[in-house]
C-alpha cells in the first residue's frame, strides 16, 4: 500500500534566504527524520521538492510507516527551525493532492467515505486508490489514518461478505423425540399467557410466562450466580453515545438503535399547542413534536453491558477486588430487529439477565470455564433441553459490523443454540443465550487498569429470558404435568390465569 502527499509549506517570505540548510535537510531526511520508528529502509521518501514565492512544494511518499501526513510534520518542523534563523516563519501546510493506494480484489461497493474525493478501481493492477480531501488539521487529527483502517475493514468484510457467518460446533448434547411440536407463542396466546404489545415486537406477558421467567431468573441465581460469587449491580438503561464511543458500537448499531431524544425545553408553554393539537384531533402531532425535541443523546439499551464500564472507567482496581463478577437484570433491551412477525423469540424489546467478570486473562478464562459448567448443569439435568454450543464471530464484532474472528483463539463468542421442534427437522435452531471472553476489548476502551499492572481482561454472558423460554416450551410445551420434574419443582403452582369472556 502507498500512501502519496503532494503539498506546499506556506513560508512568511522568500525561502531562498535559507536555501542551503533546507537543501540539507531534504538530503538528510531519508535516512534520518523520515526514518526514525520504521524498520529500516521503510520510512516516508521524499519524491521531489522545490522552492516557490512564500513556498516550499513538497513531494512525499510513504507506506505504513512514518506515514506522509506524520512526515510532512517532520519536516515541517526542521524546515522552520531554519527559516527562523532568517527571521522567516511557515505558515502553515497546504495540501494540493493526498492518495492512498491498497491492494484490493475488487472496487467498494459503498464509496461515499468522509473526507475521500474519489475512489478508483484498477481492475489491472487490483487496487484502490482513494484522493483524499484533507488539510492540515485533518492530518494532525489522524483522519487517513482511519481512512485506510475503514478502507481495510471494508476490503476484509466485502471478502467474509461472501462467507457465512463463522460457526464452528463445539458440543452437542443426545438427541431425543420431542412429544410438543407446535408454536409456543400460538399455544402461548390461545391459553392467555401473554398479549401482543402496542409497540413492534413488543409482548405483554401475564401471570403465566412472567412466573417462567421469574423460575429461569430464580435457576441462574440459585445455580450460578450466589455459588460463584457474581453480585448484583444496576447499569443504565438508557445510553449514551459516549459510551457507545467507548464500547466500539458507535462504529456500526445505527440500523438497530431506538434513539431517545430529550425536549429542547420542559416550560409546559412550549408545549402547550402541541397538548393542544392531541386535544382537539385526538392526533398526536409528531411532525411537529419533531420540532420540539433535541438531538438523540444515545438509544435504549441494546448489548446491556457496556453501560458498566463507566462504574470502572479511569480506575485501577486493587488486585484483591479480582476478579469482579456482577450482573444486571435490571431493566429491558431494544433492538430495532428485522421485519416480518416473530414468536417471542425474536422481539424489540427483551428481558436478559446480563453476567460481566472482568480480572486478568487467567481468571477471566477460568470464570468462563466455570461459567460454561453452571449451564451445562441447568440444560442438562434442570431444562433437560436438547441444545449444542458452537464458537461463532465475537458478538462486539458483528455488533461493531464485522464478520470473522478474534484475533486469537481465546477472545471470541460460545453461542448456546436449541431446535424449536415446530420449525421442522431442518428448522434454523435458536440462539438462547451466549458466553464471550471480549479479550482486553473493554478495559482498554474504558481506560481501566489493574494495581499489578497486568493488562486487563473481561467476558459477558447474555441470558435472554425470552430465548429460554422460546426453547423449553417449543420442547415441552405449556403442560406443567410435561415438564422436567427438576424445573416443575422450581415454578410450582401455575398462576390463576385471568379469563376473558
Ligand atoms: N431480539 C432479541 N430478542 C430476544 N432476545 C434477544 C434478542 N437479541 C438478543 N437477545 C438475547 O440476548 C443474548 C445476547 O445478545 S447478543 O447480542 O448476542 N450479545 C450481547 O449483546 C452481549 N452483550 C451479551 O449479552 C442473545 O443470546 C439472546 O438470548
Ligand atoms: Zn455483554
Amino acid at each position: 500500500m502507498e500512501f502519496y502527499l503532494k503539498c506546499s509549506l506556506k513560508t512568511s517570505a522568500d525561502p531562498t534566504v535559507a536555501k542551503e540548510a533546507i537543501a540539507q535537510i531534504m538530503a538528510d531526511a531519508e535516512t534520518g527524520i523520515l526514518a526514525k520508528g520504521a524498520p529500516a529502509g521503510e520510512g516516508a521518501k521524499i519524491k521531489s521538492w522545490s522552492l516557490g514565492d512564500n513556498k516550499i512544494n513538497l513531494e512525499l511518499t510513504s507506506g505504513k510507516n512514518v506515514r506522509v501526513h506524520d512526515a510532512v510534520l517532520r519536516v515541517r518542523k526542521q524546515v522552520a527551525d531554519a527559516l527562523g534563523k532568517a527571521k522567516v516563519g511557515v505558515r502553515g501546510i497546504e495540501v494540493d493532492t493526498f492518495t492512498i493506494t491498497v491492494p484490493s480484489p475488487h472496487d467498494l461497493k459503498n464509496k461515499n467515505i468522509p473526507h475521500v474525493k474519489s475512489v478508483l478501481f484498477d481492475e489491472k493492477a487490483q487496487t484502490l486508490c482513494l484522493t483524499l480531501d484533507v488539510g492540515e488539521s485533518e492530518m494532525k487529527n489522524q483522519v487517513p489514518d482511519r481512512i485506510l483502517t475503514l478502507l481495510e475493514d471494508k476490503i476484509e468484510q466485502d471478502e467474509y461478505g461472501a462467507k457465512a457467518e463463522h460457526w464452528h460446533l463445539l458440543w452437542e448434547s443426545e438427541d431425543r423425540p420431542f412429544h410438543y411440536v407446535d408454536d409456543p407463542t400460538e399455544d402461548m396466546l390461545k391459553h392467555g399467557w401473554l398479549k401482543r404489545g402496542a409497540g413492534r415486537g413488543q409482548w405483554i406477558h401475564g401471570p403465566a410466562s412472567t412466573k417462567l421467567f421469574r423460575t429461569f431468573e430464580k435457576i441462574v441465581v440459585d445455580e450460578i450466580l450466589t455459588p460463584l460469587g457474581y453480585n448484583e449491580m444496576i447499569f443504565p438503561k438508557l445510553v449514551m453515545w459516549d459510551i457507545w464511543k467507548h464500547s466500539g458500537h458507535a462504529k456500526g448499531i445505527y440500523p438497530e438503535i431506538y434513539y431517545v431524544c430529550p425536549p429542547k425545553t420542559r416550560d409546559p408553554a412550549y408545549w402547550e399547542d402541541v397538548m393542544d393539537y392531541y386535544k382537539v384531533t385526538r392526533e398526536v402531532p409528531t411532525e411537529l413534536i419533531k420540532t420540539k425535541i433535541g438531538d438523540p443523546i444515545g438509544g435504549m439499551c441494546y448489548a446491556q453491558c457496556p453501560p458498566c464500564w463507566g462504574f470502572f472507567q479511569g480506575e485501577t482496581i486493587a488486585k484483591d477486588s479480582l476478579p469482579v463478577r456482577v450482573f444486571d437484570r435490571s431493566g429491558t433491551s431494544h433492538r430495532y430487529e428485522s421485519g416480518g412477525i416473530h414468536g417471542i423469540e425474536r422481539v424489540d424489546e427483551f428481558h436478559r439477565i446480563e453476567l460481566v467478570w472482568l480480572g486478568t486473562k487467567e481468571q477471566v478464562v477460568e470464570t468462563t470455564q466455570k461459567l460454561h459448567e453452571r449451564y451445562m448443569h441447568i440444560f442438562n439435568d434442570i431444562l433437560d433441553l436438547k441444545w449444542r454450543k458452537a464458537w461463532v464471530t465475537p458478538w462486539f464484532m458483528a455488533q461493531e459490523g464485522l464478520a470473522g474472528v478474534a484475533a486469537d483463539e481465546v477472545t471470541g463468542t460460545t453461542d448456546y443454540e436449541a431446535p424449536l421442534p415446530y420449525r421442522g427437522k431442518d428448522g434454523e435452531w435458536l440462539e438462547f443465550q451466549n458466553v464471550s471472553i471480549n479479550g482486553d476489548k473493554y478495559p482498554t476502551g474504558f481506560n481501566v487498569k489493574c494495581q499489578t499492572g497486568e493488562q486487563l481482561w473481561s467476558g459477558c454472558s447474555g441470558v435472554g429470558l425470552e430465548r429460554w423460554t422460546a426453547a423449553f416450551l417449543a420442547q415441552h410445551g405449556l403442560d406443567p404435568e410435561k415438564w422436567p420434574e427438576e424445573f416443575r419443582k422450581r415454578f410450582g403452582e401455575m398462576p390463576k390465569l385471568v379469563k376473558f369472556m
